[in-house]
């Protein structure tokens, strides 16, 4: 287990850095990429753990990409070229691709197994598994196909009308990749509007795919064609930094390249109601998916109520908003967030665990947090649990901790954000 010693800052967090490309987004290049006829270039492509799982697992269906470091090229033969696995597909510590995978495999005529860590052995698959089950696909499992490893082979599919009973972009995703080879139309409705780069991509790769509210639809027998995909960079990943800027003193941050696409900017929305300083200038809105460059200083905070419709749009930001919260005066109450207990790590429980190390008042409730701000935080030896995203927060954490953090587990990171570091240290100069 590797671990890091992290000391606070005291001359602020100042200058720019370019954030790496968008997780989801490099996720869904690869995969459309690998179904669609013809070559795909892709730039800016995420070099984390997660994303190279994926181009590993397209690799062993047959599909030729190759990679040069953000740089990949894939050379798509179409959906019925790819091939029988001669090997289990890892997915190592991914959810995106196990989710978005099966339901390419569930359209296939042949079998596959589908592993990840142990953490992923621990995530719900029955919310894929089910609507896949019912287009047509044989798939099985631990537990009856509740978790890894999932054993798949595809069939005939049979296009269905599907209402998610959980806000989920990779459960929408999974049907809509399955949709696209079934007979007919298949609907999906959503409860709450989720990340739309699966259907953005579907336009950008030549195929049709409609809205109307919270009902999505697309038909089956497209055929998608391969195109040039610039990956924006990852606004979850520039969490940490907007987060950072705000929290500590003499900071003043400019993130350049950010992901803008109106389904994941909820972190902005919630700093804006706290009272950051924040500024942003949009590069292109009417780009396949909106960027653009922000600024933000120290601020002083207030407490919010996070709840509702925009969970989905800053579910992976919840704990480095639960630290931002620590630090704002009043009280922070994050509401209808039961989905953190079912990432990497339960992550109602790892947040409050490692944040009340550090000495914040931070309670956690079945689905969500409430966290009484105004708190000095000391150093005290911490651990990622395996999870990138706790892993970040808590190395955020160091720069306003009085004395040093010891963080456990650190390597973790890599899993979306491998230049986190080398960042932290270029802002610290
Ligand atoms: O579709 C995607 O790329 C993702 C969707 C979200 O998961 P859910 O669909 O489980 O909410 C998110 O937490 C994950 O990091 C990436
Ligand atoms: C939940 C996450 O990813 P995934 O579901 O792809 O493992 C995340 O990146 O925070």
């Amino acid at each position: 287990m590797e671990l890091l010693t992290l000391r606070s800052n005291r001359n602020g967090l100042k200058g720019e850095i370019e954030v790496p490309g968008d997780k989801s987004i490099s996720h869904r290049s690869i995969m459309f990429g690998s179904i669609a006829n013809g070559m795909t270039t892709v730039t800016n492509f995420l070099l984390g753990e997660d994303c190279l799982s994926t181009i590993s697992c397209f690799r062993k269906l047959g599909v030729l990409i190759e990679q040069d470091t953000q740089k990949v090229v894939i050379y798509g033969k179409g959906m019925s070229e790819l091939q029988e696995p001669k090997d289990i597909l890892d997915v190592g510590n991914s959810g995106t691709t196990i989710r978005l995978l099966t339901g390419i495999l569930a359209g296939l005529h042949f079998h596959s197994t589908l592993i990840g860590d142990s953490s992923i052995g621990k995530r719900p698959m029955t919310r894929v598994v089910t609507p896949l089950r019912e287009m047509g696909a044989k798939i099985d499992g631990r537990e009856e196909g509740k978790y890894t490893p999932l054993s798949v082979r595809g069939g005939n599919l049979q296009s269905i009308t599907y209402r998610l009973p959980v806000a989920s972009a990779q459960v929408k995703s999974a049907i809509l990749f399955a949709g696209l080879n079934a007979d007919g139309i298949t609907t999906v409705i959503e409860p709450v509007p989720t990340r739309d780069h699966t259907e953005r991509m579907i336009q950008r790769f030549g195929g049709k795919i409609s809205r109307h509210e919270n009902e999505i639809q697309v038909e089956g027998g497209q055929k998608l064609l391969g195109t040039e995909i610039h990956v924006p960079g990852d606004i979850s990943s520039a969490a940490f930094f907007l987060v950072a800027g705000c929290i500590v003193s003499n900071s003043s941050i400019t993130l350049k390249n950010v992901g803008l696409n109106p389904t994941r900017t909820g972190i902005i929305d919630v700093l804006q109601s706290m009272g950051a300083s924040i500024d942003i200038q949009i590069d292109a809105a009417d780009a396949f998916e909106p960027t653009g460059t922000i600024n933000v200083m120290s601020s002083k905070l207030k407490g919010t109520v996070i709840e509702g419709e925009i969970i989905p749009k800053l579910i992976d930001e919840i704990p480095i908003i639960a630290l931002l919260a620590t630090q704002a005066e009043g009280v922070t109450v994050i509401k209808d967030a039961h989905e953190l207990k079912v990432k990497e790590t339960n992550r109602i429980d790892t947040v409050v665990m490692e944040l009340k190390k550090l000495g914040a008042d931070i309670q956690a409730t079945d689905d969500g947090m409430i966290i009484t701000g105004g708190t000095k935080l000391t150093g005290a030896k911490v651990n990622s649990h395996g999870d990138h995203r706790i892993g970040m927060m808590l190395a955020i954490a160091s720069q306003i901790c009085e004395g040093e953090m010891i963080l456990e587990n650190v390597n973790a990171i890599a899993v979306s954000y491998p230049a986190f570091f080398e960042h932290l240290h270029i802002l610290s100069n």
